[in-house]
């Protein structure tokens, strides 16, 4: 569901974001913006979370109204499962009738009406002056004939009608938490023995998730991050919370030495480091590595060991994010991991993070589930389990692999690794959850192995999968 629910004898206008400047031309502009975003995510498939800052630049919000720009922006796309099921009891039109440009108006009215403080007429009035910029007059009426009865109620009220608790579970599990009913049945596979706990895994999927800082090793420390204001996170020795404030403005970050990077994106990085290895440990890869978060600490692991990473990525403009994120000693390259340019046997340590669906990064990017449906499990499928084998063809006998997706769904993860695993006699499956317990003692609820998952219900992070992978001598 939304993240928060409001009530509404708590509406406090002083309190809220934004809150005693409901109307008046700031506002309207903080709207606009949160609007233009989400038809942007809507026609040209653009990502909230890299529009949304340059937008708000380009229009001199800061402070407050970013605060409120940013809240309405991704809490309408997160919430838009719930919203239109409330507005299709709202609506005398079905949805699929109304204009796109005027249904989300109606969907960033919902959010206000149901989600935030925002005082239910302000909402209303906002919207139906937005409707009338985009739809014209005549659809103005109709938004404020929808949003007037979308205030009639409080969101726990609207939840008892669209979600009852005697509906069946997966539509009532999608539509209270705003999750397309294929995203609900694979996360609950995905949790497999612990299935119920899917309430809570989709409700953190909709919590705004923590910013994450890495001190990148040899580069910056966590102390340094201290000192401008993050806080001590829970598992990644690297790791730092940024409670408030524009990562930015953190000297380290602008100077690439530290950044900003989810802690399991982390720990699996770190895994890979900290597996134990026989022979020599010098040459590191990794195939899929743009925008180069992961490679970014692996190569400043690679550095203070003596080891060298080289990066991969198959798009120039990624391989270039890279160029930014890794230490002067990696090497990076525009390749195609599934065609390797390097001999067999190349590499010590290989890093094959790979494409796919991201649904293990809701919190961050919470249009994603809206954006494709399931056949895109499938269409990733020879592509991840091209990469695999090739990056178990590129570490050489006694070498260890990890594979990792940002996705918990079964297709991209323990399927894949079974299905490659299956057609070779030279990879032994390690003990991925042992390896990151013995690097971060305390850290638990991983699974039983031998994989590892991440859950943001459980570790506050990604839903982040890893497998680690040794090729037999
Ligand atoms: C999940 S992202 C990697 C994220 C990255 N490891 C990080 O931590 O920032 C997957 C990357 O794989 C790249 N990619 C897709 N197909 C590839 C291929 N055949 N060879 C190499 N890279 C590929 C994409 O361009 C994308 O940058």
């Amino acid at each position: 569901m939304p993240p928060t629910r409001h009530r509404r004898g708590s509406r406090d206008g002083n309190r809220r974001p934004g809150g005693p400047r409901h109307t008046g031309r700031p506002q309207d502009l903080v709207r606009r913006t949160a609007f233009d975003v989400i038809r942007a995510v809507a026609t040209r498939d653009a990502y909230a979370n890299l529009l949304l800052p340059a937008r708000l630049r380009d229009r001199g919000l800061t402070g407050r109204d970013a605060a409120l720009a940013t809240e309405l922006t991704y809490g309408t796309l997160r919430g838009r499962g719930t919203y239109d099921a409330v507005l299709a009891l709202c609506s005398d039109r079905e949805l699929r009738r109304v204009d796109a440009p005027l249904l989300d108006v109606l969907r960033l009215g919902a959010h206000q009406i149901l989600a935030t403080r925002i005082p239910p007429h302000a909402a209303v009035g906002t919207a139906v002056e937005l409707a009338r910029t985009v739809s014209g007059p005549g659809q103005a009426k109709f938004a404020n004939a929808v949003l007037r009865k979308v205030a009639g109620r409080d969101l726990d009220a609207w939840l008892a009608i669209i979600a009852p608790p005697d509906a069946d579970p997966t539509t009532r599990l999608s539509i209270a938490h705003s999750h397309p009913k294929w995203i609900v049945s694979a996360l609950r596979d995905a949790l497999g023995p612990d299935r119920d706990e899917i309430d809570a895994l989709l409700a953190a999927d909709n919590a705004r998730p923590r910013v994450t800082l890495v001190a990148r090793p040899g580069r910056a420390t966590v102390d340094e991050l201290y000192e401008a204001g993050a806080e001590p996170s829970p598992y990644s020795p690297y790791a730092a919370l940024l409670p408030e404030g524009d990562p930015a403005g953190i000297a380290a970050i602008r100077e690439g030495r530290a950044a900003v990077q989810d802690e399991a994106s982390q720990l699996v990085a770190l895994a890979l480091a900290e597996t134990p290895l026989d022979g020599p440990d010098a040459r590191w890869a990794d195939l899929c590595a743009g925008p180069g978060g992961k490679a970014g600490l692996l190569s400043a692991l690679a550095t203070g060991r003596g080891a060298r990473l080289l990066a991969a990525d198959v798009q120039p403009h990624r391989a270039g994010l890279v160029a930014r994120a890794v230490d002067d000693r990696a090497g990076v390259v525009v390749a195609d991991g599934t065609a390797p340019a390097w001999r067999p046997g190349a590499f010590d340590r290989v890093m094959v993070d790979a494409p796919c669906t991201g649904l293990g990064a809701l919190r961050r990017r919470p249009e994603a589930r809206w954006r494709r449906g399931p056949e895109a499990v499938a269409e990733l499928g020879p592509l991840q389990r091209g990469l695999l084998a090739a990056a178990l063809d590129s570490v050489r006998p006694g070498g260890v692999v990890a594979y990792v997706t940002c996705s918990p769904h079964l297709a991209e993860t323990r399927v894949v690794v079974d299905d490659v695993l299956r057609a070779r006699q030279d990879v032994e499956s390690l003990d991925s959850p042992a390896v990151l317990t013995s690097a971060v003692p305390g850290l638990t609820g991983l699974g039983d192995g031998p994989h590892a998952q991440f859950w943001p219900h459980r570790h506050g992070t990604d839903a982040m999968f890893l497998a680690l992978l040794r090729r037999k001598d």
